[in-house]
Parts: structure tokens; sequence; C-alpha cells
């Protein structure tokens, strides 16, 4: 029974990419509301998951529901409900950072203000006249966020937000997510910063080849490991050390 009260409900989600099984049988639910984490080293399969999960890619096996309606095939009115954050090389060529935001709301439907406020809430107001391919790695991250958030979707995927930050924008980035996670939104994000996952997440799964070894919340993993902190937690399940 697929669960339609969750945000996310996946089932045994399997892909192959030529000998390599990125995804290899992956279960999980995400409930409304709620603050999710996938973490992993390099490789472990998180970003394949997200894209699985949001219906950017065809699963071989297994299935995703989000909000109650399946992921794949994709649909419109479901993509309306969702905010998927697009590596900063999916911009439109060309446009400035307002220019951008813009045409993603066009395509949402949403105003021109709520654009223009999307910009400032990640700090861009001021940037907003620069061309993206002008725009630094950390700038471009936040506008592609800003982008993601343009809608004001319910369910809300991150594919390794802080990436490449300054630490003092990773912060802000924290702040914005933490933000938007308290006026009831679902945020789920992947990392392989295991601080990160401690601090902002609800919940996290620990992935590792493929699979899922063990979700529940950080402090709830540590201590029933008798870890110290979360890369403590990756070391007793696998038995190797963690490096990002
Ligand atoms: N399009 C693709 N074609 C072939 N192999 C792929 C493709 N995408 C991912 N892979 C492989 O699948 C495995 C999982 O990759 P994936 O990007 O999902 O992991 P990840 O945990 O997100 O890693 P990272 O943190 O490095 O992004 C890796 O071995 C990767 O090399």
């Amino acid at each position: 029974m697929i669960d339609n009260t969750a945000a996310i409900d996946a089932r045994d989600l399997r892909k192959r990419y030529g000998d390599v099984q990125a995804v290899d049988g992956v279960t999980f639910q995400v409930a409304r509301g709620e603050f999710y984490g996938i973490l992993g080293p390099n490789g472990a399969g998180k970003t394949t998951t997200l894209e699985l999960v949001e219906g950017l890619r065809q699963p071989d096996e297994g299935s995703a529901h989000l909000l109650g309606e399946p992921s794949w095939p994709r649909s419109t009115r479901l993509l309306r409900r969702i905010g998927v954050q697009l590596q900063a090389s999916a911009f439109f060529e060309k446009l400035t950072a307002r220019e951008q935001i813009h045409t993603f709301a066009a395509l949402y439907g949403a105003s021109r203000e709520r654009a223009d406020a999307m910009l400032d809430t990640v700090g861009l107001t001021e940037k907003r006249n620069v061309r993206d391919d002008k725009l630094s790695g950390g700038q471009a991250q936040r506008l592609s966020i800003a982008c993601a958030l343009v809608h004001d979707p319910e369910l809300v995927f991150l594919d390794e937000p802080t990436t490449g930050l300054d630490p003092q924008a990773r912060r802000n980035l924290w702040d914005l997510l933490r933000g938007i996670n308290s006026t009831g939104r679902t945020v789920v994000l992947t990392t392989h910063y295991m601080d990160e996952a401690e601090l902002l997440c609800d919940r996290v799964a620990i992935m590792d080849a493929g699979r899922i070894l063990r979700v529940g919340p950080p402090a709830d993993l540590i201590r029933e490991l008798g870890a110290n902190n979360l890369e403590d937690v990756f070391l007793q399940l696998t038995g190797r050390e963690y490096r990002e």
C-alpha cells in the first residue's frame, strides 16, 4: 500500500549503469514537513537515488510516490508541487541572475515580485544584473536554489547544496533551508558533509554502495552505535573510514 500521507514513499528502487549497480534496492519514506538527509561518500548512489525519486530518471525496478502521486512517468501537476535544484549548468544561456529566475518564475506561473524576493533571500540582489557565467561557484549555487524555490514548492530536493561554498555562505544556506522547513515544507538533501547532516536533518539515511545501511535521527544513530559522531557511525556500519 502506498502511503499517501507521506512526502516520499520510495520502494525497492534499482538502477544500473553498465556494470555499476548505482542503486541497489532502496526503500525509504519521508514524512511531510521532515528535513531528511541522504548521506554517504562519493559514488554511494545518492544523486541517482534522488533522480529516481524526483522522476528525472526511470528506475530499472521499483517506484517512488511523491505527495501521493507516482514520480514516474512525470506529471506536470506534480512538478508544480516539487522543487528540484538543478546544477548550475542547467541555466539558460547568457542570462543575468535576475533574468534566469524570472524565466523559471514564468515557467511555473510565479510572480516577478516573488522571483525578486527569492533573489534577495539568497543574497543575490546586488548580483541581479550579472550574467550566470560570471557568477562565482557559490553564487551560482545560491541562484540554482532560488530557482528551485521560486514557485514555493511543498517538497524541495537539493543535491549537495553546500559543496564548494565558503563557511559563511554554508551557514547562510543552512539558515535559509531551516527557514523553508520551518514553514512546513519538506526538505530532502544529499550531502557528504556529516556535520551538516547532524546539524540540519531530522533523520538521515546512510548510504554506501547503492544501499541504505541505516535510517534514523542523527542523535539516535550515534547513541545506538555508541559512536561519537556520524563519521563514527559510518565507520561502524561499513568497517571503513569515511572520506569526503
Ligand atoms: N550517467 C551515468 N552513467 C554511468 N555511471 C554512472 C552515471 N551516473 C552515476 N554513475 C555511477 O553510479 C555510481 C553512483 O553514482 P552517484 O552519482 O549516484 O553517487 P553519489 O553518491 O551521488 O556520488 P557523488 O557524491 O560523487 O555525487 C557511481 O559509481 C557512478 O560512477
